[in-house]
């Protein structure tokens, strides 16, 4: 599975987002190391606090089956700019993704911005700042 085609999966992933508040689909597609593809989109909700986003969708998704050791994460919608993952899902991807991990961000004009997680949210609150 290369890059490209794990940002085609992302796009398969956006094809099934729930999105009647907003319209904006985003998708997800997260390569395991055991080279499952997880997809994820957004969900949305009449109530909009509990929307969730399509990273965490298939985050939560690998992760309730067991599966927690990843490789890269792509990440599509139709932005300007490669897609942007809110301050929420930033944080879930420092908890749950190792910080040399591979985040790929794109768009459908075919722009694409690579990182890590590290980079995606540097210095992130975690679990060794709950030691006192
Ligand atoms: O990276 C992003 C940014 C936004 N959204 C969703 C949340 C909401 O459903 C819609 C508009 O913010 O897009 C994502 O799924 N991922
Ligand atoms: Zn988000």
């Amino acid at each position: 599975m290369n890059i490209d085609q794990l940002i085609a999966e992302a796009k398969v992933a956006r094809d099934k987002a729930y999105v009647p508040y907003s319209k904006f689909k985003v998708g997800a597609a997260l390569l395991a190391e055991d080279g499952t593809v997880f997809h994820g989109c957004n969900i949305e909700n009449a109530a909009y606090s509990m929307c969730n986003c399509a990273e965490r969708t298939a985050l939560f998704k690998a992760y309730s089956e067991g599966v927690t050791k990843f490789t890269v994460l792509a990440v599509v919608a139709n932005t300007d700019r490669p897609v942007s993952p809110c301050g929420a899902c930033r944080q879930v991807i420092a908890e749950l993704c190792s910080k040399d991990m591979q985040v790929v961000l794109t768009n459908m004009n075919g722009d694409i911005q690579k990182l890590t997680v590290e980079q995606l949210l540097p210095g992130a609150f975690s679990s060794e700042d709950l030691n006192e």
